[in-house]
């Protein structure tokens, strides 16, 4: 069996590459990072380190890498006999796939079994948006390309910090915590040969349990944390103010949860308890600058904090945690992250209300409205 994974980065090697080769699978790695590339195919295995309590070492052997910037062809010959294509590149990259993912799908024999395609990002059905890009490439001979593949949503979990210097070639350090749901109603039973994920009927709720709790949770740690001037994760939860506004925003998110999903207050409390020991993995060499990174796409209309806000808001649930957690996003800045640098030259020029529609697309007249201008205005106030 044959798998090909877009993306050789933290989690692609440290997490999806690896479960695939527990499951059996030849992994081919495609990157656009030349050096990468070339690193690993300069070796014959790597080690995934997990590091804090229950952690220890993996090995990972029976891959190669394939650079598909400069070999496209390659990619699509991979994938025409590939029995599973997986991603973890970055939602806003996933367009940029596509059109070698479609091709590699026309090049496939139809007597072939579908190829299972799986996007492995944070967001909310990231493979229903892969297909709807290979969808518009195709055009009118989508139904014969869609009837090659299978495409299924996931929800993927474990924190792959940015790599410690001096690890051995492409060794990854990770945490020992994983999770990986994947839809099964798309497989119609023919479910690939995974066994460290697991297959759920409706992944809604597990994405979004994921997306508004972890996500929402690291995201919240690495503002305040960045505001406070402290720059890796398990500090700034040792600071008791964070934490406190961490666990307050946590608890908001909890209510939508509870009032969408039907999730009980003590399972999400034991969730909460859960992630956040994983953030204060002291072993876990993570940055308020990884997970920070990207904040207007962590602002927008439904991610991390937008998305629960809004939810509450309509409601009539508290989201003062939550706005206090964007006026921290608001004041995210570093040089090395040009959405950070957008971001601030945006606050710098932008209208109030102008900017919360555009970063957030919320529009005047919601009830998150006015608490996200007032958080824009803080922030802009603070800058003049
Ligand atoms: N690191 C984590 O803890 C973690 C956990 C769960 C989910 N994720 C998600 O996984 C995705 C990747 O995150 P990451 O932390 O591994 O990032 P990363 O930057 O370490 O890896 C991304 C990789 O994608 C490659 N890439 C970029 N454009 C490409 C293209 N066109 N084709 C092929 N490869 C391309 C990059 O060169 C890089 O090696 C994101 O959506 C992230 O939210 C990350
Ligand atoms: O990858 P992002 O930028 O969406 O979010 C940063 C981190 O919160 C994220 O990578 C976590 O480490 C991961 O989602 C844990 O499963």
């Amino acid at each position: 069996m044959k798998a090909v994974h877009f993306g050789a980065g933290n989690i692609g090697r440290g997490f999806v590459g690896l479960l695939l080769h527990e499951g059996g699978y030849e992994v081919v790695f495609s990157d656009v990072a030349a050096p990468l590339v070339d690193a690993i195919n300069a070796e014959t295995s790597y080690t995934v380190h997990a590091v804090g309590d229950g952690g220890g070492d993996t090995v990972v052997t029976g891959f190669r890498a394939v650079n598909s910037q400069l070999d496209p062809q390659a990619v699509v010959d991979e994938l025409a006999t590939a029995d599973v294509a997986t991603t973890a590149v970055g939602p806003n990259i996933l367009r940029f796939i596509a059109p070698v993912i479609y091709a590699g799908l026309v090049a496939r024999s139809a007597e072939l079994p579908p190829l299972a395609v799986m996007a492995c990002e944070n967001a909310i059905r990231a493979t229903d948006t892969l297909r709807d890009e290979i969808a518009a490439l195709a055009g009118a001979g989508w139904p014969a390309v869609a009837a090659k593949a299978v495409f299924a949503n996931t929800a993927v979990d474990r924190i792959v910090p940015g790599q410690p210097e001096g690890q051995h070639g492409v060794d990854v350090t990770v945490e020992p915590f994983f999770e990986w749901a994947i839809e099964q109603g798309p497989f119609a039973g023919a479910v690939p040969s995974i066994p460290g994920a697991h297959f759920v009927d409706d992944l809604t709720p597990y994405i979004e349990r994921k997306l508004f709790t972890v996500n929402t949770g690291h995201a919240s740690t690495a503002y305040f944390g960045a505001r406070a001037g402290i720059e890796r994760i398990s500090d700034a939860l040792a600071d008791p103010e964070i934490l406190a506004a961490v666990r307050s925003t946590l608890e908001e998110t909890s209510a939508v949860l509870i009032a969408r999903h039907g999730f009980t207050a003590e399972e999400l409390a034991d969730y909460r308890a859960t992630i956040l020991r994983r953030f204060q993995n002291p072993e876990l060499p993570d940055t308020v600058w990884r997970v920070g990174r990207q904040p207007l796409r962590k602002l927008s209309r439904h991610e991390r904090f937008v998305g629960p806000a809004a939810d509450a808001a309509e409601r009539g649930l508290s989201v003062a945690a939550l706005l206090g957690t964007v006026g921290a996003a608001l004041a995210f800045e570093t040089a090395d992250d040009p959405e950070a640098v957008e971001l601030q030259e945006l606050l710098r020029t932008t209208e109030a209300t102008a900017l919360v529609t555009r970063v957030t697309g919320i529009e005047a007249g919601h009830p998150l409205f006015d608490g996200l201008v007032a958080a824009v205005t803080t922030r802009q106030a603070d800058l003049a």
